[in-house]
């Protein structure tokens, strides 16, 4: 059986919950535009927004001070109006909006700078730190592994159909096409993910899964290859059988009918938040069948400012002219 998180969206109010000052955070991960931590307090309560239940199933998703980024309400009242309610509340991560003490910001920005000290934060993301004025922040439902028994697999399915404004005669689809002029690397194939057909669903996924067993996970099989194959035909099964991939296509399909090359009305910069969306998979790897927990995140609000517009039509004029559609895939 596939399983699914129950997820609700907490509209958008001028009453937040404000983080305590005494949180503990822990530096998870991050990307461009935003750092995660966990959550910990010695004196959480039982009940209530920053119960100790909340804390140790959420993570906290904090602002950079990036110039083009968009203040976390803004993006919060996207979200909750825009973007979630595209999905099945079913397939997404649980999000909240919370205020959080200038005070946590400055004392984690200087924690950032002890991390770089150590080597415990990657050299491209140095110098970047957490943007001080933001006074909220995303309170997530946490999709890492909570065992040693289950794998975490995220990925961005990215363009699952093809870009309208790709040539007729096209070889290769937008998310191909792109790779091969950014660096000819190999990757999948997001119409593979799309296709509903089981053979060239496992061919995209074997790109997605860890090479290695992931930190932390017992091994049962005897090796990491024997329990791969098993989380292969999981997530597989899973891709096979969700709503998630038709959704993802249908909505691609229904808010961008031109592609880049197009009028880029409202729906066309919706199309580019879900195109580039991320999708968590937590399996459960003794889950006699199914055990996938599907959560997506990232649905970032996209605008045409900060040279966005000339990006994404430059990028499909480069892709169309270079003739990088029409090249073969093999
Ligand atoms: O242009 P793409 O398709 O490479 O997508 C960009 C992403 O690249 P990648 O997923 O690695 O291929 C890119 O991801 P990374 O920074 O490479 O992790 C961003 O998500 C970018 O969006 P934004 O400018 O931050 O709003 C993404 O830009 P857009 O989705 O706005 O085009
Ligand atoms: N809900 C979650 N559960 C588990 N891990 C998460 C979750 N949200 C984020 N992460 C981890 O933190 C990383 C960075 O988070 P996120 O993608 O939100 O940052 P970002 O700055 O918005 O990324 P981008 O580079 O796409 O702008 C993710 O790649 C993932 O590994």
């Amino acid at each position: 059986m596939t399983t699914t998180i129950t997820t609700v969206t907490k509209p958008v109010e001028e009453n937040s919950p404000l983080l305590p000052a005494d949180i503990e955070l822990t530096y998870l991960a991050e990307g461009a535009a935003n750092i995660i931590y966990r959550l910990q307090s010695p004196t959480a309560p039982s009940s209530g927004p920053f119960s100790s239940t909340v804390l140790s199933t959420r993570l906290i998703r904090l602002r950079k001070a990036l110039p083009s980024a968009q203040p976390n309400k803004a993006t919060f009242n996207y979200i909750s109006h825009t973007a979630f309610p595209l999905f099945p509340s079913s397939l997404l991560v649980s999000t909240e909006l919370v205020r959080v003490p200038r005070a946590v910001l400055e004392r984690e920005n200087a924690r950032l700078l002890s991390l770089e000290a150590l080597g415990a934060r990657s050299k491209k993301r140095h110098g970047l730190y957490l943007e001080t004025m933001e006074e909220y922040a995303f309170l997530v439902a946490d999709m890492s592994a909570r065992t040693g028994r289950e794998v975490l697999v995220e990925f961005k399915p990215k363009w699952v159909v093809q870009s309208p404004s790709a040539p007729q005669d096209a070889r290769r689809c937008r998310t191909c096409a792109l790779r091969l002029k950014k660096d000819g690397g190999r990757g999948f194939c997001p119409l593979d993910l799309a296709s509903g057909e089981a053979a060239r669903i496992r061919r995209a996924v074997d790109y997605l899964l860890p090479q290695k067993p992931p930190k932390g996970f017992e091994l049962r099989e005897l090796t990491w290859e024997l329990e791969k194959t098993k989380l292969e035909e999981k997530v597989v099964d899973f891709l096979m059988n969700s709503e998630l991939m038709p959704t993802l296509a249908g909505l691609q399909t229904r808010l961008d009918p031109q592609g880049p090359l197009g009028e880029m009305k409202k729906g066309f910069l919706d199309a580019m938040t879900v195109r580039d969306l991320t999708v968590f998979l937590r399996v459960d790897m003794d889950a006699p069948s199914g055990g996938v927990e599907c959560g997506i995140g990232d649905l970032d609000m996209k605008s045409k400012e900060n040279g966005k517009e000339a990006y994404w039509r430059d990028t499909e004029r480069g892709l169309v002219e270079g003739g990088f559609y029409e090249l073969d895939s093999s």
